[in-house]
C-alpha cells in the first residue's frame, strides 16, 4: 500500500465511455473523482473529461488522446495520472509506459484512501485483504515479465516454480492468514453485539453517501467528536455510542462508512461485514446531502447497497427496517429551495429536512425516531413481585410508566405497574 504520496501533483482524467451507463453524469463524476483525489492529499494540477467512443483494449483511450494526456502531464508537471474508471492491468501498464508516469485507476485510488484511513484492527485487515485481491487480479495478466525461474531454496515451492506462481502463492497465503484474523476480530465483535443484545437498546444506524454528513449528525446527537470533514471517506470504521433520546431512554447510534457509486467490488466484499451491523438495526437514518446536485443519483446508490445487504427488497423496494431520510444541509439552500424542500418533505413522514451543522430540524428527526420506536405500543398492567426491583427499573428505562402503585391486599407484597410498551419490549420484559 501507500503507492501514492500526499502532495503528489496529479492529472485527473474522467473517461466518458459511449454506451456505458453511469449513475452520475460526466461532470458530476469528474467532481467526485477530484474529491477522491483531494481526500488523499493529492494536488490536482489539471482535470478533464475524455470522451471514449470505443474502448481500446491496450490503452483504453485512443492514441491521439494518449498523446494529448502526455502533453497535459508535461504542461502541468503532473507526476501521477488518475483515471476515474476501471483499467485492466494491461491498460494500466501501457499507459504508464506511454505517459512515463504512474497511473492509477478508481479502485486503486479508493484503496489508497481506505489504506490511509483504516484505524481499527478490523478496518486495516479488510483494506489489506481488498488490496491483495486487487493485486492478485493484476498478477494474472501483467506480471508475465516475472515468469523467470526461481532459484535455490525451495521453501516457497518445489523446483521449477516460476516467480509468478510464487507471488500468487504468497498472496494467497497472506490472504488466508488475513481472513482467519478477520474471523477472530468478527467473533469478538459479535460477542459484543450479543452483550448489547442483552441490554436491549434499540440500534439506530446512520447510512448514506460519503460526505452526506453522517458523522456531523452523529456528533450532534451524541456529543462525540468523530472525525467529520469535507473529505470523501472520512469515516471508515463503524463507531457506536449510546445516546439518550427524548422518549426513548437509551439507544445505540452507529456511524458507518459512506457509500459511493462504483465502489470497487473488492471493497464491497471487504466491508460487507462492517455494513452488516446495519442489517441488525431497528431504524436506519439515511443521511442525504440534499443540497448536492447529485442527491437523487446518490440516493439510488445507497438504496442499491441496502438492497445488496438484504435490507431492501430489490423487486418491490420494501424495507425490512424502518428508514427515515434525513435531508441534510438545508442551511446551504436559498430561501426558495428551502421552502420547496420543506413542502416536499411534509408530504411524507419518512422525510425530515435537517441541518446537522446548525441543528435545524434535528428535534423533528428525533421525534420521528421516537414515534417509530414506540409504534404499536400499548398499555399493559404488570404486577412485579417485591424483590424484583430490577424489573421495575427496566420498565422505567424502556417503556413509558403511566402509574406505579403498591399492591395493598391479602397477597404477597408487589408493585402494580401500568406501562406503555411495544410488542418487542413486552417480549424482552418477559424474557428478563
Ligand atoms: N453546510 C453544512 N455542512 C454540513 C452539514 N452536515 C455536514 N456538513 C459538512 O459536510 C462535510 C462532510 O460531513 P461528514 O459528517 O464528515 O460526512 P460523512 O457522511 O460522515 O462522510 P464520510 O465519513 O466521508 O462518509 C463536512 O465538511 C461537514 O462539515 C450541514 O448540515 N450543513
Ligand atoms: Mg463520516
Amino acid at each position: 500500500m501507500g503507492e501514492v504520496s500526499r502532495g503528489a501533483r496529479a492529472l485527473v482524467v474522467c473517461p466518458d465511455i459511449r454506451k456505458q451507463t453511469y449513475a452520475l453524469d460526466a461532470e458530476e463524476r469528474l467532481e467526485e473523482a477530484r474529491g477522491l483525489a483531494l481526500a488523499i492529499g493529492i494536488e490536482i494540477t489539471h482535470s478533464l473529461i475524455v470522451p471514449v467512443r470505443a474502448v481500446r483494449p491496450n490503452t483504453l483511450f485512443g492514441s491521439g488522446q494518449v498523446a494529448n494526456l502526455g502533453t497535459l502531464c508535461e504542461q502541468n508537471e503532473a507526476e501521477l495520472v488518475i483515471v476515474d474508471g476501471a483499467l485492466s492491468a494491461i491498460q494500466q501498464r501501457n499507459l504508464e509506459e506511454e505517459l512515463k508516469r504512474k497511473v492509477i485507476d478508481r479502485t486503486g485510488l479508493i484503496l489508497e484512501i481506505f489504506g490511509e484511513r483504516a484505524a481499527t484492527a478490523e478496518g486495516r485487515l479488510q483494506v489489506e485483504l481488498a488490496h491483495l485481491e486487487y493485486q492478485q487480479s493484476r498478477l494474472v495478466r501483467s506480471w508475465t515479465h516475472l515468469e523467470r525461474q526461481r532459484g535455490g531454496f525451495g521453501f516457497l515451492g518445489g523446483p521449477g516454480e516460476t516467480q509468478i506462481e510464487a507471488d500468487r502463492r504468497m498472496i494467497r497465503q497472506r490472504m488466508g492468514k488475513l481472513r482467519r484474523e478477520l474471523e477472530q476480530v468478527r467473533k469478538t465483535r459479535s460477542l459484543h453485539r450479543q452483550r448489547r443484545g442483552r441490554a436491549p437498546w434499540p440500534v439506530i444506524a446512520l447510512v448514506g453517501y460519503t460526505n452526506a454528513g453522517k458523522s456531523t449528525l452523529f456528533n450532534r446527537l451524541t456529543g462525540a467528536d468523530v472525525m467529520a470533514e469535507d473529505l470523501l471517506f472520512a469515516t471508515l470504521d463503524p463507531t457506536m455510542r449510546a445516546v439518550r433520546l427524548p422518549g426513548v431512554e437509551k439507544a445505540i447510534l452507529s456511524d458507518t462508512v459512506g457509500f459511493i457509486s462504483d465502489l470497487p467490488t473488492q471493497l464491497v466484499a471487504a466491508f460487507r461485514a462492517t455494513l452488516e451491523e446495519v442489517t441488525g438495526a431497528d431504524i436506519i437514518i439515511h443521511v442525504r446531502d440534499i443540497a448536492n446536485p447529485s442527491a437523487q443519483a446518490q440516493k439510488q446508490q445507497v438504496l442499491a447497497v441496502l438492497a445488496d445487504l438484504g435490507v431492501i427488497d430489490p423487486v418491490d423496494g420494501s424495507s425490512k427496517i424502518a428508514i427515515v431520510e434525513a435531508w441534510n444541509k438545508v442551511d446551504l439552500l436559498d430561501e426558495d429551495d428551502f421552502q420547496a424542500v420543506r413542502n416536499l418533505a411534509s408530504s411524507n413522514d419518512e422525510w425530515v429536512p435537517i441541518s446537522a451543522w446548525t441543528g435545524t430540524g434535528v428535534d423533528s428527526l428525533l421525534e420521528r425516531i421516537d414515534e417509530i420506536l414506540t409504534e404499536g405500543a400499548t398499555v399493559h398492567e404488570l404486577v412485579v413481585p417485591a424483590g424484583e426491583g430490577h424489573r421495575i427499573a427496566w420498565l422505567h428505562s424502556h417503556g413509558r410508566v403511566l402509574s406505579e402503585t403498591e399492591e395493598a391486599g391479602e397477597g404477597p407484597p408487589a408493585t402494580r405497574m401500568r406501562v406503555s410498551l411495544t410488542p418487542k419490549q413486552l417480549g424482552q420484559y418477559r424474557s428478563l
